[in-house]
């Protein structure tokens, strides 16, 4: 599905890599991922889309389908190809969130934060998340991957209970703090006390603040780790484990802390693993943890529709050279430099 429109390209990477450059720059470029942009600022959220995507090295299996709410991509469901080109946040099936029977409270931070109408893989994840059954998703980054997992988290916490409930595992301290940011706006109007933990800060804060109500903890596998070893963190009361961007989570350097964080918590456990990509690693996890998941395939390409991505293989020394010559070629455009 690829534009011919003239006004493409939209995205060019440029990567310098090892032993993977060529002579001549521009004759290097090629063409990956195609397709559109933009957002979901059209169909009445406030959405700011700040990735243009990730090229996967190592994309592997992933069996498409699933589960029984229309399972394909978005434009199977569409049927028709929407003009806009930009499906992939406005293939809905016209679910709205009042469908959902979410609390009051919890809506009301949801179309305050200027979300009118849940997106593609929210409208496929809420519902599932919300019966209780593991699901393994895929959808490409910008779409509503958090709010997908963050709106059945807080719905499902029991606000009265003071045990952490829902621990949300992130790779890095940057998405720990977006996604925090995201669920204390979402669950604004309800008394759901959300903590951060991430590697790299003072480890005494985090034991202090564990002696407070902490209902959904968010952070990276280590320190959450390090926390539930010394009993602080008591995960026997967390019925729901989720794992935002996966890929990396599955990584050898978090894997490990993941498989023992897992036996702190009750069997019964469910597991929300949303990832862009599925590299075999995460095959494997799936088969291990996760033997019967509700599997949501959201996507065929990495990029948003909308936008076109070039990359071109370059020495680091060849990269400025580069992206003048294709300044001065390419118009309009926007540049990312890896
Ligand atoms: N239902 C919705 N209506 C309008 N805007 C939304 C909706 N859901 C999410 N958004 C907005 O869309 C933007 C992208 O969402 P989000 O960051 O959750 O995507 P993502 O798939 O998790 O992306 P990434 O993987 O890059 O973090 C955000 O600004 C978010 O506030």
């Amino acid at each position: 599905m690829k534009r011919k429109d003239p006004q493409w390209p939209r995205a060019i990477m440029i990567f310098s890599r090892p032993g993977s450059c060529s002579s001549s720059s521009s004759s290097s470029l090629a063409r990956t991922s195609a397709d559109s942009a933009a957002a979901m600022r059209g169909r009445g959220g406030r959405g700011v889309f700040r990735r243009v995507g990730r090229v996967a090295e190592d994309e592997a299996v992933f069996e498409r389908g699933g589960g029984g709410l229309g399972g394909g991509g978005s434009e199977s469901r569409l049927g028709k190809k929407s003009s806009l080109e930009n499906v992939d946040v406005t293939a809905t099936k016209g679910n709205e969130f009042e469908d959902y029977f979410l609390k009051r409270e919890l809506l009301m931070g949801i179309y305050e934060k200027g979300f009118e109408r849940p997106s593609p893989i929210q409208e496929e994840s809420i519902p599932i998340a919300l019966t209780g059954s593991d699901i393994l998703a895929r959808a490409k980054n910008g779409t509503g991957k958090t709010a997908a997992f963050c709106i059945p988290a807080l719905e499902k916490i029991d606000q009265d209970k003071n045990a952490i409930q829902v621990v949300i595992l992130v790779p890095t301290r940057e998405l720990a703090l977006q996604t925090s940011q995201v669920c204390k706006e979402l669950g604004k109007h309800l008394k759901i006390q959300v903590m951060v933990t991430t590697g790299g800060t003072s480890l005494k804060d985090d034991i202090m603040r564990l002696y407070q109500p902490v209902h959904l903890l968010v952070g990276t596998p280590g320190r959450v780790l390090d926390l539930t070893k010394k009993g602080v963190c008591v995960l026997k009361n967390c019925s729901m484990l989720v794992m935002d961007e996966a890929d990396k989570l599955l990584s050898r350097e978090f894997q490990p802390s993941i498989e023992q964080l897992l036996q702190f918590l009750p069997s019964n456990r469910q597991i929300l693993l949303f990832s862009a990509t599925f590299p075999v690693t995460v095959k494997d996890f799936k088969d291990r943890y996760l033997p019967r998941p509700y599997i949501i395939n959201l996507m065929d390409e990495l990029t948003l529709k909308g936008i076109t991505q070039y990359y071109a293989f370059v020495e680091e020394r060849q990269k400025v050279h580069c992206l003048n010559t294709l300044f001065s070629k390419v118009w309009p455009f926007t540049v990312a430099s890896n």
